[in-house]
Parts: structure tokens; C-alpha cells; sequence
């Protein structure tokens, strides 16, 4: 699914009405279906408490208040400034709504089933303070459910940040398609469970407004799904593509495992794990399927990659910083093969992500780098690309046009970016894949989709979604090793099955 920025959602929605759809029909049904979500929240006859901003989202606010109470439900509604000075639709949305408007400011909150959050949408425009500060506060003071329109009234709808304070929501209805706040944290907490509803905008409003912005997706199988290996009767070890994880020594070869079950399980036709010689008979004692061969040194590592069949090099978890490590990736690099860089392969470069970069631009890999936050800001922070108090999709997508490389920056909500300004969120994932070793099986995953000869920004991004599925589906308990093992549940179930 593509998503919007706030903009482009404006786009949409004056595209709409220049196509003849009134503002007014859009705030109805935007109106009609947040009312539909809450009586799926309510008792018969519960009670519920509408709050107004002073905006349009506001004006969603009364629709819902009015729909609500025709429907027999206790409606009590504040509006947050004067109704008098509401314009528009907005202004005629609160002229349809025949009950009592109570001033929100400084107002205490009757007990009630259910809280609307309709005080501030798109448009947002600064930190909340003052009386919408203090109104958001005592909401979530009150710890009751919050149904939010459109955002959660304090969350950025173009980066999921908090403008001051915000409202936590159990349920956030917004319309025609995801902005990226709703999918970048805190954003993504804050929302609770995502509904979207169609208000009649229209294919040609859409389409004005995918126009209007640089291509982001929320992480799924329809954005790779077509993309995945598909074997044939005549696939055979060799045309699955061939991995080569590199260890470090005999007291850090666990991380290269992990990472090489993840490559094989995911498809991979073979997987070779390459160490010190000292580290071999430790792999060794621990691997089957996987291939063992000895490699000291970055000439050790030119002298392997005489094999044209090893297409995709993977390098970083337990390899030790500093320059050998920074060797074996130039060399790596300059074979211009599929190339994942993550953990202490990334961190050799603090500080010197242009010289990574010649590295990449050198042998024109096919590479991926999957830093996590910390090694992330190791990495690019204080370069020229990497603007002062970005959002996560900039700064991910400044670090793949740095780098040339796609980068998976890692998290609660990981982003996939491209050199090319393509991007993905991922929400498909679960707190338990915090685990130790969890990075190294997700690089890993991306490694074997390479091998198989997927592009470096799918790979990347089904390896993420995957990752993700094997978290959801196993929860409490789990840890890195089960993730690799999970692989063959998750490629039946998810994505053999909805490729057709
Ligand atoms: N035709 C459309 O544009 C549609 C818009 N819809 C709704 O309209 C919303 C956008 O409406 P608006 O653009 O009017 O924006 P909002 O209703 O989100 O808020 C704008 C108002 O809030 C004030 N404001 C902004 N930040 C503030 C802050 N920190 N503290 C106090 N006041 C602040 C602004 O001065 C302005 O008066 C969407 O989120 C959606 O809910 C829907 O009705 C569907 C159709
Ligand atoms: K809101």
C-alpha cells in the first residue's frame, strides 16, 4: 500500500472536490465512519464524549456526534475555541448538531464509554500547549478508550512525532489511505489498531495525490510478493544462488550462524560460512547443511570470491571492527556481487560513510545495509546528507542516496529505503524479535532472497516482513534461534499463499 504525506492528502482531497465531490459529502462520510467505528466500541445506549477542534477534524467530530446520537447514544460534545469561529464545512458540520456545545477549556470530562479525538488532524501546525495541552493530558490521565480521527490530535501525521503531548488512542480511523506517522513510532503506539475508510475521493483523486509525493509503502507481500523466487522443475541448488557469511573468531562464530540458517531457510541453495581457521571445528561442531572454508584476511576473501558462484557476500555479525574488517569489505564490495553489511561491518566505518560509499560505487554491489539506530547514527550522523532532526524515511533515504546501497534501518518501525527515494515502514513485527541474534537471522534473510536473485530493495523488504511474521506467529519465548526454523510456516502460509 502506497502512503501519502499530509500534503499529498491534501492533494487528494482538493482533487476530489475539483472533481466535483463536495468538501461537505467527504466530511460526512469521513463523519459517518468514525461514528460506525465507535458504536463498534459501545454498548447499546453507552455514553460517549465527542471533542472538537477547531478544523476540520472537528467538523469529522460533529458528523460523528450527530450520527451518533440519532442512533441513541449518549453524545456529550466540546469544542476546543469558539464554534462561532469555525468556517466552512467545518462550520456547517457543527450547524447539523442540535445538542449543547460545552466550552472544552479547563472543562473536567464527564465518566463516559468511549472519548472521540477529534481536535486536530492534518492540520496540525505546532506543539500542542495551553488549553489543548492541558485537554490531551486529562484524557489520557483518564486512562479510558479514545477513538482518534484521522491522527491521534499531538502526532505528527508526516512523521509520527509528538508535537508537544498526544492523545493514546485504542483506535485510530483515517481515510483513503496511511500517512506515514500512522506507521512511524511513537505514532504507530499512539494510534492503536489502524481502520481505513473509503469516503468516496476516487481513483483520479488518489492518483493526484501518489503524484504528489515520493513513492512510500507500508511493508507487505503486495509491494514484493511478485518479485519472490519462484522455483521451477528444472530450480536446482545452483540456480538458488549461493551465500558466503563471513565469521569472526572462535569465540564470536555464533552470530555468522544464525545468519546462515537464516540465508538456507529462506531459500538459499547453498550457504558457506567462512572463518579463521582456528573457528572452524567450532562452526563445524554446530552445521550440516551449511559449508565450512577457511578465511584470514581480506586475500583470503579475494582469493574465495575466484568462485563466481558465491553471488552474495554477507559480512558484519561477530567480525570485530577496525581495518581488517574495513579490508574484507572493500574487497567484498569491489566484487561486485549481492553485498549485506550489517553490525561491526557498519561500525568500522564510523564516522567514514563516504569511504564506504567509494567501496559500494566501486564494484557496484548489490548491497544492503541493515544498521540499527545506534549504528545508524555511528554511521551517518554529521554528514553533509543527514539534516538536523529528520524524520526516520529522510534520514534513511539520505543514507541509501549517500551509499548508494539500500538501507534497512532498523526498529520498532524498521524503514526500508532505496538510492532511487523508493521507501518502506514496516509494521508487521512484534516486541519479542528484540532478542539477541534477531539482527543477525534477519541479515541473514536478506543475504539468501539476494542469493536468489531478487533486487536489493524487495530482498531487503520481504526479508524485514518476514522477520516480522516469524515474530508475530511465535511470541513469548522466543529467540534467534527459532526465527530461521520458523521460516518454512511463514513462506507456506504468507507467501506462497497470496501470490497465486
Ligand atoms: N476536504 C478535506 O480536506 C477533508 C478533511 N477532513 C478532515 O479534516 C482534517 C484536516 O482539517 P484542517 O486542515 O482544517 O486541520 P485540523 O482540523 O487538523 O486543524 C486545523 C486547525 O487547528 C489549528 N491548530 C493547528 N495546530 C494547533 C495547535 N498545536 N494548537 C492549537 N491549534 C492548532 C489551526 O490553526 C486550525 O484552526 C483531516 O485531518 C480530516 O480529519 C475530512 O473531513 C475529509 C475531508
Ligand atoms: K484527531
Amino acid at each position: 500500500m502506497r502512503l501519502l504525506t499530509v500534503a499529498a492528502m491534501r492533494r487528494v482531497d482538493a482533487a476530489a472536490i475539483d472533481g466535483g465531490v463536495p468538501g461537505l459529502a467527504l466530511m460526512e462520510a469521513a463523519g459517518a465512519a468514525v461514528a460506525d467505528r465507535a458504536r463498534a466500541r459501545l454498548p447499546a445506549g453507552g455514553r460517549v464524549v465527542v471533542l472538537c477542534g477547531p478544523g476540520n477534524n472537528g467538523g469529522d467530530g460533529f458528523v460523528a456526534a450527530r450520527r451518533l446520537a440519532e442512533a441513541g447514544y449518549a453524545v456529550d460534545l466540546f469544542c476546543l475555541g469558539e464554534p462561532s469561529k469555525l468556517t466552512g464545512d467545518a462550520a456547517h458540520a457543527a450547524g447539523t448538531w442540535t445538542g449543547p456545545v460545552r466550552a472544552a477549556d479547563g472543562a473536567a470530562l464527564p465518566s463516559c464509554d468511549l472519548v472521540i479525538d477529534a481536535l486536530f488532524g492534518a492540520g496540525l501546525s505546532r506543539d500542542l500547549d495551553g488549553a489543548a495541552r492541558a485537554l490531551v493530558e486529562a484524557v489520557n490521565a483518564a486512562g479510558g478508550p479514545v477513538l482518534a480521527v484521522d491522527v491521534p490530535s499531538g502526532v505528527d501525521g508526516d512523521t509520527g512525532a509528538v508535537r508537544g503531548s498526544a492523545i493514546r488512542a485504542v483506535e485510530t480511523v483515517t481515510f483513503v489511505t496511511f500517512k506515514p506517522g500512522h506507521l512511524l513510532e511513537p505514532g504507530r503506539s499512539l494510534c492503536g489498531q489502524l481502520s481505513l475508510a473509503d469516503i468516496g475521493t476516487g481513483p483520479a483523486a488518489l492518483e493526484a495525490g501518489l503524484a504528489a509525493c515520493a513513492p512510500l509503502y507500508r511493508n507487505g507481500p503486495e509491494l514484493w510478493g511478485r518479485d519472490f523466487p519462484r522455483l521451477t522443475a528444472a530450480s536446482h541448488k545452483y540456480t538458488r544462488g549461493h551465500a558466503l557469511v563471513l565469521s569472526g573468531p572462535a569465540t564470536k562464530t555464533g552470530a555468522a550462524r544464525l545468519a546462515a540458517r537464516g540465508a538456507l531457510r529462506v531459500g538459499a541453495g547453498l550457504v558457506t560460512v567462512a572463518s579463521p581457521a582456528a573457528a572452524i571445528a567450532e562452526n563445524a561442531a554446530h552445521l550440516t547443511a551449511i559449508m565450512l572454508r577457511p578465511c584470514e584476511s581480506a586475500d583470503d576473501l579475494d582469493d574465495l570470491l575466484t568462485d563466481e558462484r558465491l553471488n552474495v557476500i554477507l559480512a558484519g555479525p561477530g567480525l570485530g571492527t577496525g581495518e581488517p574488517t574495513r579490508e574484507r569489505v572493500a574487497v567484498a564490495a569491489a566484487a561486485g556481487r549481492g553485498l549485506v553489511l550489517d553490525a561491526d561491518a557498519l561500525t568500522s566505518f564510523a564516522g567514514k560513510a563516504p569511504l564506504l560509499a567509494a567501496h559500494l560505487a566501486d564494484g557496484d554491489a548489490r548491497a544492503v545495509l541493515t544498521p540499527h539506530a545506534g549504528e545508524f547514527a555511528r554511521l551517518f550522523d554529521g554528514t553533509d546528507a543527514m539534516a538536523e532532526g529528520a524524520d526516520k524515511v529522510t534520514r534513511s533515504r539520505a543514507a541509501a542516496a549517500l551509499t548508494g546501497a539500500v538501507v534497512v534501518f532498523k526498529g520498532a518501525d524498521t524503514v526500508i529505503a532505496a538510492p532511487d527515494g523508493r521507501a518502506a515502514i514496516n509494521d508487521h513485527g512484534s516486541p519479542y524479535l528484540g532478542t539477541a541474534g534477531s539482527g543477525d537471522v534477519l541479515c541473514g534473510l536478506i543475504a539468501g532472497l539476494l542469493a536468489q536473485g531478487m533486487e536489493p530493495f524487495a530482498a531487503a523488504a520481504a526479508g524485514v516482513w518476514l522477520h516480522g511474521d516469524a515474530g508475530l506467529r511465535h511470541g513469548p519465548g522466543l529467540i534467534a534461534e527459532d526465527i530461521p526454523e520458523l521460516m518454512p510456516a511463514v513462506l507456506r502460509d504468507r507467501v506462497e499463499s497470496t501470490r497465486g
